[in-house]
């Protein structure tokens, strides 16, 4: 197994300690990159510390030829969390661009798209939807219509078929990514394995041995994992500009069921909503909820057709979860 056998001729001696990049976790299990470079090692947090994350540039120190203990978590740039009543999970940490994976079929839920794009809003991270599988052509009309409110909000929305044109699709996905560490995020079935598969030639073999270096036993597609992309030129106006220090990476994340966001605060979420910031101000009471006060602006946007009533709901739940978390 690649990550066991290091030659201890590279390997950082005992007790010094070093920086890296984590690229898997497995509970209580990291894999962390080496930033002088090398093969990654094992590295276990010390101590109850807060949850280490991909994507987190760690210190750790070398406590055996092949292990390692994390002793700090460097300065995040962002953080893409969910969050219910009780705990919060962490997707990742330092992305610069959520990819959200989408289908013609099944039918994706936009109630999950609503809420990724706000948890991308609020921790300051770019957001593009990937509308995957084009050539199922009788139900691209649909899905189309179903994002032109998305789109129209300034969100970038592009097509591919990783079945259909996977050169194209990948061209397309690299274009995007840039420079950037991006998380890709999708329900199960949109495609996501298979787009990860075309952006990263190996990525399940690597998948299966990192598997094993954490000891996750045949759960494979339970843990976050990070893969280096090869650095190219971005094509095009990226949406976000990456903060230059990640380089291309992408990080794929497990499925999951629920997409809470009990952490952010009602004025967080307000802002994390586009099409409500011009109007935020315009309320008769400074510390308007939008929820059912008189003369609030944002009510109005949804009188006129400024904001759709869809997403005043979605922010109406949101507000609500807000209101039971456990502070
Ligand atoms: N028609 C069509 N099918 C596709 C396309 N991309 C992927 N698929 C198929 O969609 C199904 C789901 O793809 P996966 O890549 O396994 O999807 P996933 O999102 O990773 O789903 P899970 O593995 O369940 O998490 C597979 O049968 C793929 O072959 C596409 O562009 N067009
Ligand atoms: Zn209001």
């Amino acid at each position: 197994m690649k990550y066991r056998q290091r030659d201890t001729r590279e390997v950082t001696a005992v007790g010094e300690t070093s920086e890296g990049r984590v690229i898997a976790a497995h509970g209580r299990h990291y894999l962390v990159e080496p930033a002088a470079g090398g093969a990654p090692i094992q590295c276990f947090p010390r101590g109850k510390k807060s949850e280490v994350a991909v994507g987190d540039r760690v210190q750790y120190a070398a406590i055996a030829a092949d292990q390692g203990a994390i002793l700090a978590i460097l300065p995040r740039v962002t953080l893409l969390y969910r969050s219910d009543q009780y705990k919060s999970k962490v997707f990742a940490a330092n992305v610069d661009h959520l990819l959200i994976v989408l289908a013609t079929e099944p039918h994706f839920s936009e109630d999950l798209l609503g809420r990724a794009l706000i948890a991308a809003e609020a921790a300051g991270i770019a957001a593009t939807i990937v509308l995957n599988k084009t050539d199922v052509a009788p139900a691209l009309p649909a899905a189309r219509a179903r994002l032109a409110p998305y789109a129209a909000l300034g969100y970038r929305v592009v097509e591919i078929s990783a079945r259909q044109a996977p050169d194209a699709a990948a061209d397309t996905l690299l274009g995007l990514i840039g420079h950037d560490a991006c998380l890709l995020l999708g329900q199960s079935g949109m495609g996501k394995s298979t787009l990860v598969n075309l952006l990263v030639p190996g990525a399940d073999a690597a998948t299966r041995e990192i598997s094993s270096a954490l000891n996750s036993g045949r759960h494979t597609t339970t843990f976050t994992r990070l893969f280096t992309l090869p650095d190219r030129e971005r094509s095009g106006e990226g949406p976000n500009g990456s903060n230059g220090s990640n380089g291309a990476s992408l990080i794929d994340s497990p499925g999951f069921q629920e997409f809470g966001l009990h952490h952010l605060s009602e004025g967080q979420l307000e802002r994390a909503f586009p099409e409500f910031r011009p109007l935020l101000g315009g309320c008769r009471y400074y510390n308007c909820r939008h929820l059912r006060e008189p003369d609030c602006a944002i009510l109005a946007g949804v009188a006129s057709g400024a904001v759709l009533p869809a997403r005043h709901a979605l922010y109406a739940q949101l507000v609500h979860e807000s209101s039971q978390m456990v502070r």
